[in-house]
Formats: C-alpha cells, sequence, structure tokens
C-alpha cells in the first residue's frame, strides 16, 4: 500500500486533499476502518455489509504490466439504477463519421468564447475534431469545454473512451467513485473509461479534453534515456476513498455509450465507495514536474522528447494519441534554427495553449486558442518567428511561462461542423505563412 501523500491546500484555510501517487501503482484506501477486506477480494460478508464490485479497464487475459482492474467497496452496488432514456447533448461527437468535410488547409481557432447562460461540463463540451471508431476502440476526439456551473446533482460516465481533462482556466474539483481530484491549469487529469465523476467548478471554466477511443493512456518508454526523466511515475496522484451523502433527489447520472447520451435516476450517489484497491484509478500530474530532455548540442529535436503519456496501437511506435507537451525549457542549442523546423508529418497534429506563447507562433496562438496540422499538411513557424530566430544571438535562452501542448495521432482529424462553422476560427492563419520570401539564388 502506498501511503497517501498530503498536498497543497486547494483553497487557503481547507485541510489539504491527500493522494496516493505512482502511475500503475497497486493503490489501496479505506475512508472506514476495516472496510477493505484484506488477503482477498470478495469475502463472503464484507465488512459495514458493503458492496464488492469490480471495474475493469482492460480484457481479463491482458498482459499483467497492461492489466487494469481495481475492487470498489460500496454501499450500493451500480447495477441499481433506473432506466435510461436519450440526452440530448448535439455538440458532443464521436468518432471519424460524425466529422465534416474540410479542405487539407492548416486550421486555427481563437478561444471559444464562455457561455453566458448556466452550463456544465456536460452540456459545456464541444466537439471539436474527431477520428477513428469508438465501436473499434480505436482514435479519439478532441474537445473543448466552456462551463459556469458545477455539474448539480448530475454524474457522467463516458464508456466510449478514457478521458483526459487539460484545464486552461478555472480550477476543477472532480468528485470521482474512487475519490475527489482538485485540477488547476498547468495540471491535467486522467479519468478511465467507465468511471463515475461529477466536476465542480470555482468559475467561469474553459478547457481541453481527449477523449481516447483506444488503448489506456501509459507512460512512454525511455529507451537510451534511461530510467529517470520525461514524467516520473511518482508525479501521478491517485485520490484516496471519499464518500458523499445522497442526495435527497438521488443523482441524475449521464452515461455516454457508441456516441450516444442517456440519462437515468439513480436513488442514491456513484459516489458512495467506501474502500477500494487496484490499478485503475483516476490520476492527475503536474506538467510543473516533467523533466525536460532537449539539445545540448545542436538542432532541434523530433517534439516525441515531450510525450507525457502514450496511447499505443499495434504498430510500434505508431500511437492512437501521443499528448506531448511544451514546457517552459531552456533552449542553448549552437547554430541552430531552434524553433521547430517547416515540416510534413504523416502523424495529425492538434494543439492547445494553456498559458504564455508559443515559440513557432508568438502571437496568433493565443491561450485558450487551438491549431490543426493535419497529416502531412505542411507547417511550422509564422514568418515573424522565423525572421526572430533566424537572426536571434544564440546564448543560452528560456523559453518562460509558457505551456503548449499536442494530441497527435495516427489517424487524421476530421473537424466538426462546430469547429468549421461556430466555434471562431482564425480565417486568416495560412497568411502567416505569406511573408516568407524566395533568397535571390
Ligand atoms: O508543429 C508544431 O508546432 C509541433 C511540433 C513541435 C516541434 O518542436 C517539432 C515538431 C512539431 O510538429
Ligand atoms: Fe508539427
Amino acid at each position: 500500500m502506498n501511503d497517501p501523500q498530503p498536498a497543497a491546500a486547494a483553497v487557503p484555510g481547507a485541510a489539504p486533499r491527500r493522494y496516493q501517487s505512482g502511475f500503475g501503482n497497486e493503490f489501496a484506501s479505506e475512508a472506514l476502518p476495516g472496510a477493505l477486506p484484506a488477503g482477498r477480494n470478495s469475502p463472503q460478508r464484507v465488512a459495514h455489509g458493503l458492496f464488492a464490485e469490480l471495474l475493469s479497464g482492460s480484457a481479463f487475459t491482458a498482459p499483467r504490466h497492461l492489466n487494469l482492474r481495481s475492487w470498489l467497496y460500496r454501499r450500493q452496488p451500480s447495477v441499481v439504477v433506473g432506466g435510461y432514456a436519450p440526452y440530448a447533448q448535439p455538440y458532443w461527437k464521436t468518432g471519424a463519421k460524425d466529422g465534416v468535410a474540410c479542405p487539407p488547409d492548416p486550421l486555427r481557432w481563437h478561444p471559444p468564447p464562455l457561455p453566458d447562460a448556466p452550463t456544465d461540463f456536460v452540456d459545456g463540451l464541444r466537439t471539436v475534431v474527431v477520428n477513428g471508431d469508438a465501436e473499434a476502440q480505436t482514435g479519439m476526439a478532441a474537445h473543448v469545454y466552456l462551463a459556469n456551473r458545477s455539474m448539480q446533482g448530475r454524474a457522467l460516465v463516458d464508456a466510449d473512451g478514457e478521458l483526459l481533462l487539460v484545464p486552461q482556466q478555472g480550477r476543477l474539483t472532480i468528485t470521482t467513485e474512487l475519490g475527489v481530484l482538485e485540477v488547476v491549469p498547468g495540471e491535467i487529469a486522467l479519468l478511465p473509461r467507465g468511471l463515475a465523476f461529477r466536476i465542480d467548478l470555482d468559475g467561469p471554466s474553459r478547457g481541453y479534453v481527449c477523449e481516447n477511443y483506444g488503448a489506456p493512456f501509459r507512460l512512454p518508454e525511455l529507451g537510451p534515456i534511461g530510467s529517470n526523466g520525461l514524467a516520473n511515475p511518482r508525479d501521478f496522484l491517485a485520490p484516496v476513498a471519499a464518500v458523499e451523502p445522497a442526495p435527497a433527489g438521488g443523482t441524475t447520472l449521464i452515461r455516454k455509450v457508441g456516441g450516444a447520451l442517456w440519462q437515468a435516476q439513480l436513488p442514491g450517489t456513484p459516489f458512495d465507495v467506501v474502500a477500494w484497491h487496484g490499478r485503475l484509478a483516476p490520476l492527475k500530474y503536474d506538467t510543473a514536474t516533467f523533466m525536460v530532455i532537449g539539445s545540448i548540442s545542436f538542432d532541434h529535436p523530433d517534439p516525441s522528447i515531450f510525450t507525457v503519456l502514450t496511447s499505443a496501437t499495434d504498430t510500434p511506435g505508431t500511437a492512437n494519441c501521443d499528448f506531448v507537451i511544451f514546457p517552459p525549457r531552456w533552449m542553448v542549442a549552437e547554430d541552430t534554427f531552434r524553433p521547430p523546423w517547416y515540416h510534413r508529418n504523416v502523424m495529425s497534429e492538434f494543439m492547445g495553449l494553456v498559458h504564455g506563447q508559443y515559440d513557432a507562433k508568438p502571437e496568433g496562438f493565443r491561450p485558450g486558442g487551438m491549431s490543426l496540422h493535419n497529416a502531412l499538411v505542411p507547417h511550422g513557424p509564422d514568418a515573424e518567428a522565423f525572421d526572430k530566430a533566424s537572426l536571434a544571438a544564440l546564448a543560452p535562452h528560456k523559453l518562460d511561462h509558457t505551456l503548449a501542448f499536442m494530441f497527435e495521432s495516427r489517424w487524421r482529424f476530421h473537424p466538426t461542423a462546430y469547429a468549421l462553422q461556430e466555434a471562431p476560427r482564425d480565417l486568416a492563419y495560412a497568411s502567416c505563412w505569406a511573408p516568407l520570401a524566395r533568397p535571390a539564388v
């Protein structure tokens, strides 16, 4: 068992939230002493009259190092739920089939505005790009959430995919079946497929979501880097067991399955797990703990050195999705054009900016904005960045106060109708390269 780690108080004066540490660890936690069975998973009678329930995140027979499951000891098993009726959320799209035709231009969006009307995380989700097929457990969607209200009396279960949340504005308090995660911009959250959760806000909130239909995210291999570096396992934090009293009116459970949303009434609450153990757990991670590796001689390395998490496919090294960050770091390379090179990548790149400036696009790419450079679509530094970097004195330079990220996928992204018609697209994006002049030779 891992000792719960106290973390900084989320709200000044409040008791610090407690977490357990370590990506892929066998966690164990109980909110009530003796609730966790010792030495077995399914005793004839669980202590305190609790019900034992298994939640799996991989096939029973998945190899040991990829096997994910947790045992939950709860007041009522999740099978106690009313019938489902359709729930209308027309902006939440699923899989390549929900994309619309789009020319192979590079695309960019300014930050989508926050809503005026009361809107929670579920209703405030807007799908921007989609690929793959949730039914085939392949591909992903990139969404933004634009919300100003907590999920009052509601909980969400996404059976289509795991969710990677990248908050850009506003603190998220994510109550899950396995406990509570507090997540602020600069941190990320990873919510396993099928786990019920509720998101409470502290004000107007915007952020990005990767809904991963494919293999669960895991840490990338480190190869010659060795046993340390990039995202270190111990910096991933899982919650401790926490129980909520059942609200008088029960809970509205929203369940996403096969691209459709459904709602049902729970007599109690999904947040009644008194104890749990296992490797399948929601996690948070602070990107400030990412150990950045870069060039200390010359040339600009591939962005794969910034991979935090990867969702693999059956083809080695060719990801369903890599989650890549561009955090603060020193640039020291000699005789080198330091920003990203011009390139045509066979993989597809969706990017967002949490705060600060991105070195390849110092002006037009704004915090809360997005860009899409699909497979083999040419892109690279804008003309301003090119001129500046070509003439800069190559002293050590700190790229500071910045956090950009990329969802990189082997599958081409299809923008949604929302992305092309409603979201604030930067229609002049391609003109940022127009001043790049032909030399006289
Ligand atoms: O296009 C981008 O801005 C992302 C990116 C960054 C980088 O340093 C190298 C390649 C790449 O695709
Ligand atoms: Fe790129």
